[in-house]
């Protein structure tokens, strides 16, 4: 569905100086400098897949969604999404995809989402029934009843993305670029957009590409995620693979009425001590034995085993500096 290979982006970018006698003297001679945002990346994504882009901020993220979009125009490099070359700009390519930005608005501010819902209609040629039936679906699972009439410059951040999403989603797309979709949400929201998201994949096989910063979205929606860091793909495959290879451990939470007094180095590295709870990490080979012999030993109240937090596996993913699989 989405092929791209050996993509390249550059943005040459004017030189500030600090000095104002030299901003004055390069007034006539700007210097400029080459930014090179994308570096030679090369991926698939077949239908129906869901795949989270990672990365730390200024990794180059939203230029190759961008580019993906066809917004940008790539310096080098090959890309086809369902069939067409983005940056050509075809009416079918418009059809077919969308892209949604967490920090960018495309409902127009002063006037209802309804009204932007019908610009949208015109826009796609989207057929009365069709346009009824479809709203109607997605003002349902997106709980948009009371917002449609409602300016949408009063609605609050989530209710906007809800909208947002809908108005993304009217022409039908095979393929929806997500750009940090949850930002800003409340935990609440999140999960309610997250929900939404896995189940539009579902019902509709609709090929997800998505950016956040906000772990709880890759690991609720993507098996499949793709690092990129200082515009190079340091790893492109399972994320659960790569959670067993940087972080080969789990997180034991043992909670207790009395913590035992014990050396619980013994049993794995103690992560934190509180009153009634010892969190260790141990390594995944020992977790099923030192969790039968607590269990056997003391009397505990609840023992749970854990991934380790998808922060910690990512930061070692930039600090390790992988290689694509
Ligand atoms: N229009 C532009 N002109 C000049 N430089 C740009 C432009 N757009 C992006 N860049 C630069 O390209 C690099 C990649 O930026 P990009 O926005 O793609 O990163 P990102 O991974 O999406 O980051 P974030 O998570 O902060 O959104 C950065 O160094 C950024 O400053």
């Amino acid at each position: 569905m989405i092929a791209v290979k050996h993509l390249h982006k550059s943005f040459r970018v004017h030189v500030r100086q600090a000095r104002w006698i030299d901003a004055v003297r390069h007034l006539w001679r700007r210097q400029y400098r080459t930014v090179e945002a994308v570096k030679d990346i090369s991926f698939t994504i077949e239908t129906g897949e869901i795949v989270g882009f990672l990365g730390p901020n200024g990794a180059g993220k939203t230029t190759t969604m961008k580019m993906l979009a066809g917004l940008l125009y790539p310096t080098s490099g090959e890309i086809t999404v369902g069939g067409f070359v983005p940056f050509e700009q075809k009416p079918e390519f418009k059809k077919m995809m969308s892209l949604v930005m967490g920090q960018k608005s495309q409902l127009i501010w002063d006037i209802p989402p309804m009204e932007t819902f019908l610009v949208n209609k015109a826009i796609y040629d989207i057929d009365d029934r069709t346009f009824r039936r479809t709203l109607e679906e997605l003002v349902e699972l997106l709980e948009l009843q009371p917002l449609l009439t409602k300016p949408t410059r009063s609605l609050s951040l989530g209710q906007r993305m809800r909208c947002e999403l809908a108005a993304a989603l009217l022409h039908r797309p095979a393929i929806l670029f997500l750009d940090e979709p949850t930002i800003g949400l409340d935990v609440h929201t999140q999960e309610k957009v997250r929900r939404f998201i896995a189940e539009y994949n579902r019902e509709y096989q609709t090929t997800i590409l998505l950016t956040s910063h906000y772990m709880g979205d890759v690991t609720a929606l993507c098996d499949r995620v793709m690092i990129i860091n200082h515009g190079m793909l340091i790893y492109d495959g399972e994320l659960s693979v790569l959670t067993e290879t940087l972080a080969p451990y789990k997180r034991l939470e043992i909670h207790f009425p009395i913590v035992p007094s014990v050396p619980w180095d013994d049993y794995g590295e103690v992560v934190a001590m509180e009153d009634g709870k010892v969190t260790l990490r141990v390594p995944r080979d020992k977790v099923a034995e030192v969790s039968a012999h607590v269990l056997q030993h003391f009397h505990v109240h609840d023992l749970t085993i854990q991934d380790p937090p998808m922060e910690e596996v990512i930061t070692r993913a930039f600090q390790e500096g992988l290689h694509g699989s």
